[in-house]
């Protein structure tokens, strides 16, 4: 033991724990205590991570991490670069699957039902646990094609004889999804005058809230998001984060953020995760924020490394 390390005694469950001061890079013999990760909430989780563990060919990116995600609400991924982040976002879709080092070992439940076991129809995993990237990434067509592009392609807008003899034609869906979800996505009464426009040619905070238009159209129930307001200005980014916290009411939102004022502002629980690719505390973000059990995360919140 170092002279440096401070022992304390942790309010929720009394126990004591060792801890250590972290150098400038956030090292540490610091070692993560259980009761840490025990974010406790009423109701079944939405999703349920249990022993993950990523690698990409020898790196292993993500260690051994478990944490359960209540739904219809907003849960932060926050720490510094290169710590998983994504990695753990990716795993919650299996998008990883599509980095060809990427191994992936543990579970995932959806809804209590293993996202990894063998015959998931991964185009109805992705359909349910939607995604948002950082930078806006709008297809080079049209705002109202943006829109209808995924539940077109999946076969959810009917066509032809069948829809008009339910008594609907197809454009009457398709206008009806568009205008649904584009609201949704707080962007209707902007472009709803101009559904036929290049969607290139919208700002970069209108192309993101067209994407997460284009991600709600599929009705998804999990919403990934990926540092979503990272390359927008100021007044984007608080329309996006307004946006989140309305998104929550209806839907279980995971976000990425870099920006710790963020987290602090849309999130009701916080997941921080520090170098080695290891979950070190999760809790309610005003705990995580106000009274971190752990010195790192607390020298992490402060700016002392990361
Ligand atoms: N496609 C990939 N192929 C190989 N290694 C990868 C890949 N994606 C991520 N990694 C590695 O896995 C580790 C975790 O990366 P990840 O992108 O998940 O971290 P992050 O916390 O999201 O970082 P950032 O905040 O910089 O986006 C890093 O060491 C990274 O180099």
């Amino acid at each position: 033991m170092s002279d440096s390390q401070a022992t304390h005694e942790t309010e929720s469950t009394g126990i004591e724990t060792s801890t250590s001061s972290t150098t400038t890079a956030g090292e540490t013999d610091e070692r993560i205590d259980d009761s840490w990760l025990e974010y406790e909430f009423e109701g079944e989780p939405k999703l349920s991570v249990q022993n993950l563990d990523v690698y990409y060919g020898d790196e292993h990116a993500l260690k051994d991490v478990s944490m359960d995600i209540p739904e219809q609400s907003v849960t932060a991924l926050i720490g510094p670069s290169g710590c998983g982040k994504s990695t753990f976002l990716r795993s919650l879709n299996r998008m990883n699957d599509r980095i060809k080092s990427a191994r992936v070992e543990g579970t995932v439940e959806l809804d209590g039902r293993d996202i990894y076991q063998d015959g998931t129809n991964l185009v109805e995993l992705r359909k349910r646990v939607g995604m948002v990237f950082q930078s806006p990434n709008p297809f080079p067509k049209s705002i109202k094609d943006n829109v209808s592009y995924g539940p077109r392609k999946h076969g959810d807008i009917n066509t032809g004889l069948l829809a008009s003899l339910l008594g609907k034609d197809e454009s009457d869906k398709e206008a009806e999804l568009v205008e649904r979800s584009l609201t949704q996505a707080a962007l209707w009464d902007e472009v709803s005058d101009r559904l036929d426009d290049n969607a290139l040619g919208l700002s970069g905070g209108q192309q993101q809230r067209l994407c997460i238009a284009r991600a709600l159209a599929t009705d998804p129930e999990v919403l990934l998001m990926d540092e979503p307001a990272s390359a927008l200005d100021p007044i984007a980014t608080s329309k996006i984060e307004d946006l989140i916290e309305e998104l929550a009411e209806e839907y279980t939102v995971v976000v990425v953020t870099h920006n710790m004022q963020q987290a602090a502002r849309i999130s009701d629980q916080t997941a921080v995760f520090l170098t080695g690719g290891e979950l070190v505390e999760y809790d309610d973000t005003e705990k995580i924020f106000e009274s971190p059990e752990s010195q790192r995360v607390e020298d992490y919140i402060t700016g002392k490394f990361g």
